[in-house]
């Protein structure tokens, strides 16, 4: 399962513009990081779907109702350059969720480092890795959904295109929607291989001028029109 090493990334989280980042995601809920894996970073990962090891579960999604296509939870230990993310993207985001859930008035707050908050996870039997790894075919489609899988929560997520959109498939746009007393909306997150986006789990703030309101999102993706596409999801709360 280690056959993708931690080579580095393409580009650390160090060079992003973090400002404009947590902008986005206040103002639509969902922000993108461009090139954050390189091509070969991609098809690496994309080339263990295949594998039967490495894996604590496979879910047909048509069997559940889910959309059509299908996604591998990864088990630990994770494959290390996906790890070596999950780390390195939790302590920027951590201070937004802190912020978000503040204003939401949702009374949990969330340390600065990833193990901490893993162990907070596990104690409260959330043992089971969520990261994973979606493929998708002509026809198939992802309802859309929000990934909540026990009382803890971390606001923020991320997935990581590894397909080019136009050559290896198309269709398959990245949909957020938006529910509030302001209407319901979507968003079509327009992404390159190697891109990823940045997503609100549940519930965003959005400031109003009567004050703070709550949007509840959900994400999915469009029918894909044609050929394959795989992504990688990186959820920070582990399962029940
Ligand atoms: O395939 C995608 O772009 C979305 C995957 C997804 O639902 C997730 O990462 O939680
Ligand atoms: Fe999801």
């Amino acid at each position: 399962m280690n056959a993708v090493a931690s080579q580095g990334l393409a580009t650390t989280p160090e060079t992003y513009d973090w400002p404009g980042i947590e902008q986005s995601l206040d103002a639509q809920g969902n922000a993108v990081l461009p090139s954050l894996l390189t091509a070969g970073q991609c098809d690496g990962l994309a080339a263990l779907y295949a594998r039967e090891d490495g894996y604590r579960a496979r879910i047909v999604m048509a069997r559940h109702g889910f959309g059509r296509g299908e996604y591998k939870y990864f088990a630990y230990p994770l494959p290390p350059l996906l790890d070596q993310l999950r780390h390195a993207l939790y302590p920027r985001l951590a201070p937004i969720a802190n912020r978000w859930n503040r204003q939401l008035k949702i009374g949990a707050q969330y340390p600065h480092d990833l193990d901490a908050y893993l162990r907070r996870c596990h104690e409260a039997g959330q043992t089971r890795p969520t990261p994973l790894i979606l493929q998708y075919g002509e026809g198939d489609y992802n309802c859309l959904h929000q990934d909540l899988y026990g009382d803890h929560v971390f606001p923020l997520q991320v997935a990581i295109l590894l397909s080019e959109p136009g050559r290896d498939f198309t269709g398959g746009e990245f949909i957020m929607t938006e529910l509030s007393n302001k209407g319901h909306r979507a968003d079509v997150v327009a992404l390159r291989k190697g891109d990823a986006v940045v997503f609100t789990v549940n519930q965003r703030p959005a400031m109003g001028r009567r004050g703070t309101r709550k949007v509840a999102m959900r994400h999915g993706v469009s029918r894909i029109r044609s050929g394959h596409r795989h992504t990688v999801g990186l959820i920070f709360h582990d399962a029940k």
